[in-house]
């Protein structure tokens, strides 16, 4: 055993953060015995802005760039982290925490929307870097493999999660661009050697505006540019909108602004625009003078309302009301309060709410919180066929059946920022017409497009040893699991086209005799896969980034209700493990839940399943048989707690998160107990697991008994840690014995 053996427990945001607080003293009693230290790297919203500004921090405020920490760790074969659910933060996520920073004594800047000052400007680059998704893709320098374990999938089989009911006639439907976008404008080639290039726009007069420079491209490394034409995109959400109100269903919309960081905001504005289209033409003056940026959500127009007078900001309400009544319905996200689909980018991100809407009879809550059949307007063509597939399925089949229905895993291709989600340093807003290049040092030009002004042109790369890693990744898994493994990859498609060419290439590379692994277009793969688990049958879908982050939320939600369950794993590339926690993220519901009422109704099973996975790893790497063994008891244990049906309920003054905890904590000592391959934990936890079940009334009469009144943790980005440890840890009994 290497003396510096660890395992790294991030501490992130919001629901994930507060289990954290009560189920690490667990994991750190534990495990002290068997010579694992858990050391626990705040990456938190928070402590990632603390980091970013030590210059303006007393020596005592400043924390460690726990994030860059990680990040390196990743890169090293001793890598084995725990990674919880974070905020990938949108502008008003970022505002806010900044404001509850500043409130408690920090005195960072404030976010400068239009930098003016090279100062501000630097400022704003800082904060540009902790925006949107800043976290996942430091550390995933590896593929992922994402799977509900076989106890999961067996406990939804025999306890169904509700599923609501599809009929024929139902109106909802997809509403997708059919030219000018992302999907139909990509040019994609493979780099035969290493090189540099530099992304060139060119103005119809011949001025040249390097957009970026220095890009080092690795030999094999499939490069794509595209462009979304504002025009086409304009015309698109006027047609749609329009259509909305004609068909009298909901509008909603569809996006990944926090992945998508720079190109989805954009849209996300045009969006708002469109649909309040009058009152930014009759008001466009003000709304500059005011500083309103829609691409922040319509919330950053009522937030900026209220700097002006009275009679001028009644008077935009009105018309704010004019337009609401004109045109179609929005999807709502809160309708007690009045908050839309539009309010704020990060409320509605795709991978979790087409799942829910699909989960949900195809519908959305209207303004007075009832059901109703919606419009899914997902501007971009490149993925919205497999929802469309999928909603035609269930139009025509009915509902998925969760006791019947086979699963699907996921192995994606996502080392060191792949394709779409590692495409926002090369994504731009383009300022006049003229055309985009990529040109390579000697001159000549690798992809190029014209382009018009407002037009959002990107380029996206993928390297080819990540590619190998996958097409590995998914003939070992088809291989484990004797399941069917199919590539979402359409032939048709420019960047797909390259990537199938390397999917020929190397899966000669590997032992595939009696496998079924097969090349299917993304809407022929979601048919395929659809009609398999109907029937039952698992399917293992092997795809890009993007789908790997969509797939992964539709087939669990689908399935086991929640991608809370999931079992995710990252073999990181250069031998190390990064456990990923579920596949969902950070459920900020949960934590105005908790804040009004002490009730947790947070699922921590993605921890339990990561934790073991990741205690099996460390004995591999560490000859550590304790581990091992502390692994596999802790399996037993979740087994049991899905069994005993010990998850936490969703009301008040039932057994929450921390009761869950406990539970857990009662099982896993006592599967140790009884396991005979270590004495010495055996002796150690049969005491243990006496304690907690002789006291296990008690203690769980004191998680519940404090719960039905608000609770007080003093912020939400940054809570007070006594507060929120004591929170998480009302139980005096369970302390002292974990102590
Ligand atoms: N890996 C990561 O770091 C990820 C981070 N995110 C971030 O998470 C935030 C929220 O994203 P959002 O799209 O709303 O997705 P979430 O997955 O956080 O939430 C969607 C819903 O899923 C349910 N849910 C998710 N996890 C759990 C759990 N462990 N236990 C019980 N229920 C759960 C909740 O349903 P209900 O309300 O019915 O209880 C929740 O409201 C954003 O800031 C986003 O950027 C998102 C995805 C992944
Ligand atoms: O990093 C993010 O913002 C979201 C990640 C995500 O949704 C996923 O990996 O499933
Ligand atoms: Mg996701």
């Amino acid at each position: 055993m290497t003396k510096t053996a660890k395992i790294v427990y991030t501490k992130t945001d919001e629901a994930p953060a507060l289990a954290t607080r009560s189920f690490l003293p667990i994991v750190q009693s534990f495990t002290k015995s068997s010579g694992i230290t858990i050391e626990t790297k705040d990456i938190s919203l928070a402590a990632r802005i603390l980091a970013a500004f030590p210059d303006f921090l007393t020596e005592d405020q400043k924390v460690a760039d726990a994030l860059a920490e990680l990040g390196e760790l990743a890169k090293k074969p001793e890598a084995n982290i725990i990674k919880l659910p974070n905020i990938s933060a949108s502008i008003p996520q970022l505002t806010d925490a900044i404001e509850e920073l500043q409130s408690k004594g920090y005195k960072i800047p404030s976010y400068p929307d239009e930098p003016k000052t090279d100062a501000e400007k630097e400022i704003k680059t800082r904060y540009d870097k902790i925006k949107g998704s800043a976290v996942n893709p430091v550390l995933r320098e590896g593929n992922s493999d994402r799977r509900a374990p076989k106890a999961v999938k067996n406990y939804a089989r025999k306890n169904p999660h509700s599923m609501g009911a599809w009929s024929s006639d139902s109106k909802t439907h997809v509403a997708t661009m059919s030219a000018g976008d992302f999907a139909h404008n990509e040019k994609s080639v493979t780099i035969a050697d290493a090189t540099n290039v530099k992304i060139v726009h060119t103005d119809t007069n011949g001025a040249q505006t390097v957009l970026k420079d220095n890009l080092a491209l690795l030999k094999g490394e499939i490069i794509d540019a595209t462009v979304m034409s504002k025009k086409a995109l304009l015309d698109f959400l006027d047609r749609e909108i329009k259509d909305a109100k004609a068909q009298d269903v909901l509008m909603s919309l569809h996006m990944k602004a926090t992945m998508m960081k720079v190109s989805d905001p954009i849209i996300f504005g045009h969006v708002v625009r469109t649909y309040f289209k009058s009152l930014f033409e009759k008001h466009a003056t003000t709304f500059k003078e005011i500083g309103v940026d829609v691409n922040n959500g319509f919330g950053n127009l009522l937030e900026n309302l209220e700097e002006l007078p009275t009679a001028k900001r009644e008077e935009i309400e009105a018309d704010i009301k004019t337009a609401l009544e004109n045109g179609p319905d929005l999807a709502m996200v809160n309708s007690d309060n009045g908050i839309t689909n539009l309010h704020v980018p990060s409320d509605v991100i795709i991978d979790a709410s087409m799942p829910a809407m699909i989960r949900t009879s195809g519908q959305m809550w209207n303004a007075e919180g009832k059901q109703q059949d919606t419009k899914a307007i997902i501007p971009d063509s490149s993925y919205a066929g497999v929802y469309i597939a999928t909603i035609d399925f269930c139009k025509k089949h009915g509902a998925f059946d969760p006791t019947t229905m086979g699963t699907v895993p996921n192995v994606g291709l996502m080392a060191q920022k792949a394709e779409e989600y590692g495409s926002h340093d090369k994504t731009f807003e383009i300022a006049s017409n003229g055309k985009v290049e990529v040109i390579v040092a000697s001159g000549s030009v690798l992809l190029s497009h014209a382009v018009e002004t407002g037009d959002i042109w990107r380029m996206c790369q993928v390297k080819d040893a990540p590619i190998q890693d996958w097409i590995k990744l998914a003939v070992t898994r088809a291989r484990a699991s004797q399941t069917p493994a199919v590539f979402w990859l359409d032939k048709n498609r420019a960047h797909d086209a390259e990537l199938i060419k390397k999917v020929n290439q190397y899966l000669p590379n590997h032992d595939t005799t009696g496998l079924d692994i097969r090349i299917l277009s993304p809407i022929d793969a979601t048919n395929f896969t659809l009609e398999r688990i109907k029937d039952g049958k698992d399917t293992i879908s092997v795809t890009g980034n993007v789908l790997r982050d969509y797939l992964t939320d539709l087939f669990p939600i689908l399935e086991v209700g929640t991608s809370a369950k999931m079992l995710s794993i990252v073999p990181l590339m250069n031998g190390g493990g990064l456990f990923e926690t579920g596949a969902g993220g950070s459920a900020p519901k949960h934590v105005q839940q908790f804040i009004k009422e002490n009730h947790l109704r947070w699922d921590s099973l993605g921890e339990f399943l990561a934790l073991a996975v990741s205690l099996e790893h460390f004995a591999i790497v560490n000859n550590n048989e304790k581990a091992r063994v502390l692994g596999e008891t802790l399996d037993d244990a979740s087994d049991k707690l899905l069994e005993n049906k010990k998850g936490p309920s969703r009301k008040v003054n039932e057994l929450d998160n921390r009761g869950s905890h406990f539970y857990l904590a009662l099982y896993w000592a006592e599967a140790l107990a009884k396991q005979t391959k270590d004495e010495e934990l055996k002796t150690e936890f049969s005491k243990i697991y006496a304690e907690l079940s002789a006291n296990e009334e008690t203690i769980i009469n004191e998680l519940i008994d404090c719960q039905g009144k608000s609770v007080n943790i003093d912020g939400y980005y940054y809570p007070n840690e006594d507060l929120v440890s004591n929170a998480m840890r009302p139980s005096k009994v369970l302390n002292n014995i974990l102590s």
